[in-house]
């Protein structure tokens, strides 16, 4: 057992999150510290978790290929045995148990395979993400050597027809990539289509069938990928679950948001889901949390010493979390009229990560534990109340000569509808660490620009000796730090600065790490990483049902509140900067949308 790796395709630039990179790079050494294994039961979609612990080199072949178990996850650690290096500190001061780096990793390479199926494979989000995506793991070297993609869905196209649809939408992501056509053409190769019902069982085994033929007799692992409307999920999970699960590896199922529309259907929905699924196995996908920015708002916050101590009501006066986009519904609009920015947006993407910004310390980095806080920050928040809340809707405008739609000229929207393509809110932890800090978001359609950042606005300086040299607006003058999730991904930290020269003069600057400056690596894709993620069975970036119930819990009543009163939107220009409503909310909390001069 010279080198687990050898015949592993695990890519390096996966979310390795505590230790380095190198732990599922290839060509190099690798001791097992702690191992989890899954004990087959054929009668049982999913498989109960056994750990077992070796500290010591995992010499024998014997337990990793126990009959009837599958190793899932393992503490891998290179080039030397990790008594040694958890004696030195280096993964970690806390116990290996807790300190598992959950990677999925089948260790029996050669005998197991994934099997990928993308449900609604002819779907918008199949061709704009999920193939893409997965040619990106695939060129990345981070999918298993063994895997097969299948698309399945009602249209009826053949495996060459498939091919030629994703074969428009995948690129390489940098120009220049070396062997890029050839890469394509490989993948190509390993994907299939099945035509089928969500509904028919029948379908489902036939797919089940072909499944099997690619497997070729290994350990199978499957995940289904529901990129279907969700009046169909059960429908599809069913079937899945009874007639294409695995029996002797994992079957795991990625859920595509919405996750209902209110509390009840929310649960309605998990309750069904749970009919054919262990908890463990849903993993309910929220695209934002794959974002590059927002994976790294916990390193910028816990692994520096200077953001963690002012990280409260006492430092902070208010965060902005702010989304914008500079288009309409164009073409979601039968989608999005059920919906409404709050739900498509607000409850999920925006809260999401107003979760993993105010959580306190987790535990560790394991999944559980960020969940964990994640849900106690949710819980300890307000609910929303109608004065908190702003909403529009974009009307038509003509600009340069050119007019653009109303959202009500979709044809798939009703004309009278209500449904608000703008929201801005003010939302309350009601927690030691953050009691009073106005929360404050905003979200928007066809908007002026597009952006998604964070914006932490910092209370003044108290007996600044330097108020004079700003004049009256002590606002002007506080710092604040900007996470731009996208576009121009940056962090940068607004100062107050000593203009050069003889006078003294001050003005704002920015220190400013824009990624594009400081990395030439290029940023991967939100869906790279989940469904990297999801195969590797890390859940941290997913979200758990209890998580998902103090969300709705949180928007419900004013939704249910908007609905009943039919209430009338705040009716903005297309390309504008949205309703003034929201500058009214922010005064009320002395708060100024944060913008950039
Ligand atoms: N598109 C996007 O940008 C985003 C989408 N999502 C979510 O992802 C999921 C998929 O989205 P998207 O690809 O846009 O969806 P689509 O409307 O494109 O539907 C996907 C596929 O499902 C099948 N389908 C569509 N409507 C029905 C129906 N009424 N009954 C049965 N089958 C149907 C169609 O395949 P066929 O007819 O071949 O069976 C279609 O190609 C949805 O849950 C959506 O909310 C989430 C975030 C962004
Ligand atoms: O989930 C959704 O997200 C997209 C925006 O995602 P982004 O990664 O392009 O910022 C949004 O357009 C869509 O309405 C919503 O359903």
């Amino acid at each position: 057992m010279a080198s687990l790796s050898s015949s592993t395709h695990f890519c390096s630039s996966s979310s390795a999150y505590s230790n380095s990179s190198s732990l599922r790079f290839n060509h190099h050494h690798y001791y097992i510290s702690n191992l989890e294994f899954s004990a087959i039961s054929p009668k049982h979609l999913g498989s109960k978790k056994i750990s077992l612990q070796s500290n010591s080199r995992p010499s024998s072949n014997a337990i990793l290929m126990q009959e009837g178990a599958v190793a899932r996850t393992a503490t891998i650690v290179e080039n030397e045995p990790p008594t040694k290096k958890l004696k030195d500190g280096l993964l970690s001061a806390s116990s290996p148990e807790k300190h598992k780096e959950p990677i999925g990793f089948d260790v029996n390479n050669d005998k197991s395979t994934v099997s990928i199926t993308v449900v609604g494979a002819s779907g918008d989000l199949a061709k704009k993400k999920i193939f893409p995506a997965l040619f990106a793991l695939y060129y990345e070297d981070c999918l298993p050597e063994h895997f097969s993609i299948f698309g399945y869905a009602r249209s009826k196209i053949s495996d060459a027809e498939l091919r030629n649809m994703v074969s428009k939408t995948l690129t390489c992501r940098i120009d220049k990539r070396e062997n890029c056509g050839e890469k394509m053409e490989q993948f190509l190769k390993r994907c299939f289509y099945h035509s089928g019902q969500y509904d028919s069982k029948e379908n489902f085994v036939e797919l089940d069938e072909k499944l099997k033929e690619h497997e070729g007799g290994r350990v199978s692992n499957r995940l289904f990928y529901l990129s279907i409307p969700p009046n169909i999920f059960i429908d599809a999970v069913r079937c899945a679950s009874v007639s294409a699960s695995s029996v002797n590896g994992w079957t795991r199922v990625i859920v595509e948001k919405p996750f209902g529309r209110d509390s009840e259907s929310s649960a309605a929905l998990t309750r069904s889901l749970k009919q054919y699924l262990e908890e463990d196995q849903i993993f309910r996908i929220d695209h934002y949390l794959g974002k590059e920015l927002v994976e790294n708002l916990s390193v910028l916050r816990f692994s520096n010493l200077i953001f963690e101590p002012l990280w409260s009501r006492q430092y902070i006066r208010n965060v902005q979390f702010i989304f914008s986009e500079d288009f309409g519904t164009e073409g979601r609009g039968g989608y999005f009229d059920n919906y409404g920015i709050i739900r498509d947006i607000m409850q999920n993407h925006l809260l999401q990560i107003l979760a993993l910004f105010a959580m306190e310390t987790p535990v560790s980095l394991d999944a559980e534990d960020i969940r964990n806080e994640k849900v106690k920050v949710l819980r300890s928040m307000r609910t929303l109340s109608m004065d908190d809340v702003v909403i529009g809707q974009y009307k038509s405008d003509t600009k340069g000569g050119i007019t653009y739609p109303a959202y009500t000229d979709d044809k798939t929207v009703p004309k009278d509808s209500l449904t608000p393509t703008f929201a801005a809110a003010a939302l309350f932890i009601d927690n030691a660490r953050w009691d009073g800090v106005p929360f404050l978001m905003k979200a928007g359609k066809a908007l002026h620009d597009r952006r998604a950042e964070i914006r932490v606005q910092f209370r003044h300086v108290p007996g600044n000796l330097y108020n004079r040299n700003f004049g009256t607006d002590l606002d002007r003058a506080t710092n604040e730090l900007v996470i731009r999730v996208q576009p121009d991904e940056a962090i940068y930290l607004k100062i107050n600065n000593k203009v050069p020269g003889l006078g003294m003069r001050l003005d704002r600057s920015n220190l400013n790490l824009l990624y594009k400056a400081r990395y030439s690596k290029e940023i991967p894709d939100a869906y790279e990483r989940l469904l990297l993620d999801a195969i590797e069975g890390e859940r941290r970036l997913f979200i758990r049902s209890d998580e998902l119930d103090a969300a709705w819990a949180l928007f419900t009543p004013l939704l249910k509140e908007l609905e009943d009163k039919r209430l009338i939107p705040e009716y903005y220009p297309y390309g504008s900067r949205g309703p003034v409503g929201a500058h009214y909310l922010s005064a009320k909390y002395n708060v100024k949308w944060g913008v950039d001069e």
